[in-house]
């Protein structure tokens, strides 16, 4: 019998619920392999377990011990408490911890835990949901190359993976972590604009659901890039020439790259907060 890879997940939030809920839809509906602790929400444990058959933990020792794998799905400040919660379970032989924590950086959390612990940063966004995450990993000092495969398999049950050098993940996280929520929030608009129109909310909401998705589709298979695919929609003196030419004049595009700017940057600045501080390394 093979062993099944067990895996502890700390932190019961979106990100946590988009990874149990990707991981049991490849698994039949359910993740019996996985076990969750959070804070305090006892209630919120109960409903993951009945949607998705996890094992609410009621301890750190319950949560992790034995475990292979330790997922970090907590906010960036809460890490430090929870990694120094772990210092006296861990067993850095034997055990991978993965953080999907924004900006904070593989050294940080190396000196958090017991030295020579696998730490795995990842950056997941919440489309793990349904199987189509775009998920950015970098490999810490002690990983080992089979734990890099295991972390690979396991977010590639949830979508795709991309293994990056640590510094680009800043980036990744502006762009892919915080992703959906850029076009949640043009699908917003677009909902707004349709019922100011006229069409109901319902009708808008399966027409902008069909033309996002449609979109998408196109951008994952044709070669041509964006501005090609939007050339083609505009006819000249047509519809979108009379809205592309509204949203040029206001700058939208630049308006736009300078808010991914500002998710890197924050992403930056989370990890900076956190620097290393030799004091608390782990001996
Ligand atoms: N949301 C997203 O799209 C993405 C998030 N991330 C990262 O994932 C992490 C989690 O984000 P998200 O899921 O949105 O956050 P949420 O606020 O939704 O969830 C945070 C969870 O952490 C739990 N928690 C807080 N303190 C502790 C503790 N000491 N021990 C155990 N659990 C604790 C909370 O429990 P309780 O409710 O009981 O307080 C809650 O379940 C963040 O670091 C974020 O940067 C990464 C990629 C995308
Ligand atoms: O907004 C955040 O901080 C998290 C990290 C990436 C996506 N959401």
């Amino acid at each position: 019998m093979t062993h099944q890879t067990t895996v502890a997940i700390l932190g019961a939030g979106s990100m946590a619920e988009a990874l149990i809920g990707g991981i049991a839809k490849t698994n039949g509906g359910k993740a019996p392999h996985i076990t969750v602790l959070n804070a305090n929400n006892r209630k919120r444990l109960n409903q993951l377990h009945a949607a998705y058959g996890v094992h609410a933990a009621q301890s750190y020792e319950e949560a992790v011990k034995g475990k292979d794998v330790i997922v970090l799905a907590i906010k960036p400040h809460n890490v430090q408490e929870v990694a120094d919660s772990l210092v006296s379970l861990l067993d850095p032989q034997k055990q991978l911890v993965i953080s999907v924590a924004a900006g904070i950086k593989l050294e940080t959390l190396e000196s958090w835990l017991p030295a020579d612990t696998a730490v795995i940063r990842a950056m997941p966004n919440t489309s793990a949901r349904v199987l189509a995450s775009a998920t950015t990993l970098s490999i810490g000092t002690y990983a080992t190359e089979w734990q890099l495969a295991f972390a690979k398999t396991l977010f590639s049950s949830i979508g795709t993976v991309t293994v990056v050098d640590e510094q680009q993940m800043d980036a990744a996280t502006g762009i892919a972590g915080s992703g959906p929520a850029y076009i949640y929030y043009v699908a917003e608009a677009m909902l707004n604009a349709a019922i100011a129109e006229g069409l109901s909310p319902a009708e808008a909401r399966a027409l902008i659901n069909q033309t996002i998705g449609g979109a998408a589709k196109q951008l994952s298979n044709s070669s041509k890039s964006p501005k090609d695919l939007y050339k083609e929609i505009m006819s000249p003196n047509g519809t979108t020439e009379a809205a592309i030419a509204h949203l040029d004049h206001s700058s939208a595009q630049e308006l736009f790259q300078q808010a991914i700017h500002q998710a890197v940057k924050r992403s930056a600045a989370i990890g900076a907060s956190f620097e290393r501080d030799p004091i608390h390394k782990h001996q």
